[in-house]
């Protein structure tokens, strides 16, 4: 008999512990290359797998959430990461919380003593030139393997910070006070502009550069020096900088009044099916209920929920949009497959489920099958959906949330009734594709006694 050929799987975080064990559980051998604690990273602190380095919270755990969705289709693809996190929930109301030192030790223990898999305490510096390989190293990659990864994808598809603005669902955006037009009307009219007038953007202005921003770690500082400036250091430098900058009303007459408002807040569309809108110029460091308060001053946001808060920090990320395939495959390096943050999905949850899905297909390519694209109106598969074909050039990381899910067929009385059914069609979906593939499925009991 032929020996199958190992696949390597570098870093073993959320991501690549998850690949490494979808890779094994398919029969498929793997090298896992953990550079700790030989080599540390700036946020970790133990020698474990899978180390949540901040919040002990997995986020939701119910089907009302987009992420309760994501981790119920993991559970029912035998995630190792989200049967680690059962066994070792904490109480915390409706979220998934977890005992770190035990969730950790499961991974760190059931990976170490699968007889498929090799574990190497090693930092890799180069990516093998060989073989099927998943990198799964996380927004801290250590620096010699980040140069590595840089001069293989090019400078300009690289990057080491996240300074996202914050992104509304469009249905949530008072659609009566916004207006779509570009600056002097050049090419189609592309953003939802939010006009002001000058008292609107004085009480704004004293609420944006009063409001209480998140603390930078210190391996964090270096961000600003990089050039990219959040909204509300950019206010503190006068009142009037925002209205030469991402503010500026000029030629953007709003078409209600005929008039250039005062100052005006443009929203940008964040993916392919328009349910979601970036404030464009708006990376900031505000905590996140600041970000409620303060931007729920500018008219047609009252109301707006969030999709993703703002954000500023260190960061090691890819231009997916340009680079992958949505099955976490390199495009022209079909070998290589990445996996967790470093793809530009946000969250514990999230970079797990792509090193599930990585991991399937990593195993799928040494055994010669064809790699599989999930469906998108699953959580699992939007995810990859999205990050293939965001816009590349302001490509920044996302969680899993229901607007980037297909939107429902028929229209829905409440957002409530819409995410119900977002969410049992995603259930519904992934067991017609398991069943369809082949993948391995483990229905909850009361589907399996369903007379259907
Ligand atoms: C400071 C910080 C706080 C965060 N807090 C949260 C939070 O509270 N909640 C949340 O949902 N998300 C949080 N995140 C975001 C993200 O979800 C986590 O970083 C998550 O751990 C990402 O999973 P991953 O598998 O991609 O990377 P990681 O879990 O970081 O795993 C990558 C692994 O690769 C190893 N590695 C790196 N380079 C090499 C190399 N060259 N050779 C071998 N091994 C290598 C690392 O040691 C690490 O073990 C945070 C991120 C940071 C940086």
């Amino acid at each position: 008999m032929t020996e199958i050929a190992k696949v390597t799987v570098i870093g073993a975080g959320l991501a690549g512990s998850e690949a490494a064990w979808q890779i094994a559980s398919q029969g498929v051998p793997v090298r896992l290359y953990e550079m700790r604690p030989v080599v540390k990273t700036p946020a970790h602190h133990t020698d474990q797998f899978a180390e949540l380095v901040c919040s002990n919270s997995l986020r939701a755990n119910g089907l009302a959430n987009a992420v309760g969705v994501l981790k119920e289709e993991m559970r029912r693809l035998n995630s190792l990461v989200l049967g680690a996190a059962d066994r070792n929930a904490v109480p915390a109301g409706g979220a998934l919380a977890v005992d770190r030192d035990g969730f950790s030790g499961e991974i760190t223990a059931t990976l170490h003593n699968h007889p498929l898999v090799e574990v190497i305490n090693e930092e890799l510096t180069h990516i093998p030139e060989e073989g099927i390989v998943v990198i799964a190293t996380g927004p801290l990659t250590s620096p010699a393997l980040s140069n590595d990864i840089k001069t293989l994808l090019g400078e300009e598809y690289f990057y080491f910070y996240d300074a996202a603005a914050p992104i509304v669902e469009k249905d949530t955006i008072d659609m009566s006070k916004v207006y779509l037009a570009s600056r002097y009307d050049k090419g189609e009219a592309a953003y939802l502009n939010c006009p002001m007038t000058e008292a609107e953007f004085d009480v704004f202005y004293d609420a944006l550069i009063a409001a209480e921003t998140a603390e930078l770690k210190d391996f964090e500082k270096e961000i600003y020096f990089e050039g990219c400036m959040p909204i509300e250091i950019m206010m503190r430098r006068g009142k009037q900088t925002a209205l030469f900058g991402p503010m500026k009303p000029v030629g953007l007459v709003n078409p209600h009044t005929g008039k250039l408002p005062y100052a005006v807040v443009q929203l940008r569309q964040d993916n392919a099916a328009g349910t979601l809108y970036n404030l464009v110029g708006f990376q900031t460091h505000l905590k996140w209920g600041e970000q409620k308060r303060v931007f729920s001053l500018i008219p047609g946001l009252e109301q707006a929920d969030y999709v993703r808060y703002g954000v500023m920090h260190r960061n090691t990320f890819i231009n997916s949009p340009k680079l992958l395939h949505p099955t976490y495959q390199m495009k022209g390096h079909e070998r290589l497959f990445f996996a967790g943050q470093m793809t530009g999905v946000e969250g514990y949850v999230e970079s797990a489920a792509s090193g599930l899905i990585a991991g399937i297909n990593a195993a799928r390519a040494v055994l010669g099958q064809e790699g599989l694209v999930f469906p998108e109106d699953t959580v699992l598969g939007s995810m990859p959906a999205y990050i293939t074909s965001a816009d590349p050039d302001h490509f920044q990381p996302m969680n899993a949330n229901f607007g980037l899910l297909p939107k429902p067929e028929k229209r829905m009385r409440s957002k409530r009734e819409k995410n119900e059914l977002l969410a049992l069609r995603a259930l519904d979906s992934l067991a017609g594709f398991a069943a369809q593939t082949g993948l391995a499925y483990t229905a909850p009991e009361d589907e399996e006694q369903s007379p259907s």
